[in-house]
């Protein structure tokens, strides 16, 4: 049974909310939920943001990448959403009003659908500071039915082909270490056993796959 979070006083990634948060403050306005890569880089016009979690996925290094962390010839491997009763997933939520909008679904259309292989799907968030007041929010989810799927494998397998990947946007292994420092930064509440088991396993190999200075001009 994984640790339900239990919400934290610490401080709100932005300025406290003084109304609750719910999708009729502002019709035109839209919340985002960013698990992977959009944690760190959204890349996109926002007017708020939180930090937080979604219940009933578990965030999984299952979706290939041949554009941003790999290639064609070796695909990287990128996190998805996978139904799990038990499962919660923290991030950040992202609301974007009036024009940035349409601005932020065309920008994410191209990154996440086209180049990524990612669905939307309307989830439930909880911002950390305020659980009882959910927020819908919209997020990318990579399904099985998505031509770079890759499904599960062995945590090591996983941190083996992310040490072997680079693509357009970077080395897959910095993709892997921003989502880290990110779960570092939600406390001690926020667990992720397979994103840690990731790391531990490239920690173990990174000594072996390259000398210290090389390991260091990867990321
Ligand atoms: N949809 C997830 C995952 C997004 C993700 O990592 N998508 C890849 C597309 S394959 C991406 O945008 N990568 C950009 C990068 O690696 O910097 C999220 O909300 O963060």
């Amino acid at each position: 049974m994984k640790q339900e979070p239990v919400a934290q006083n610490s401080p709100p990634a932005s300025p406290p909310s003084s109304q609750p948060l719910s999708e009729d403050d502002d019709p035109q306005a839209l919340w985002i939920f960013g698990y992977g890569s959009l944690v760190w880089r959204p890349d996109f016009a926002y007017s708020d943001s939180r930090v937080g979690f979604v219940r009933g996925y578990s965030r999984r290094f299952w979706q290939g990448d041949t554009f941003h962390r790999g290639s064609d010839k070796m695909p990287g491997r990128v996190v998805t959403l996978l139904e799990d009763r038990e499962g919660c997933t923290w991030g950040v939520a992202y609301q974007v009003q009036g024009e940035q909008v349409s601005e932020a679904l065309k920008y994410l259309n191209v990154r996440e659908a086209v180049l990524g292989g990612y669905d939307t799907k309307v989830v439930t968030f909880y911002p950390q500071d305020t659980p009882d007041q959910p927020l819908k929010a919209l997020a990318y989810v990579a399904t099985p039915q998505n031509p770079g799927y890759l499904g599960p494998a062995p945590e090591e397998a996983i941190a083996t082909q992310i040490l072997a990947c680079r693509g357009f946007s970077g080395h897959n292994l910095e993709y892997l270490l921003r989502l880290a420092d990110f779960m570092q930064l939600c406390g001690p509440q926020a667990q992720d056993e397979h994103l840690a088991a990731i790391v531990d396993a490239v920690g173990t190999m990174l000594p072996c796959f390259c000398p210290t200075e090389q390991a260091l001009a990867l990321v």
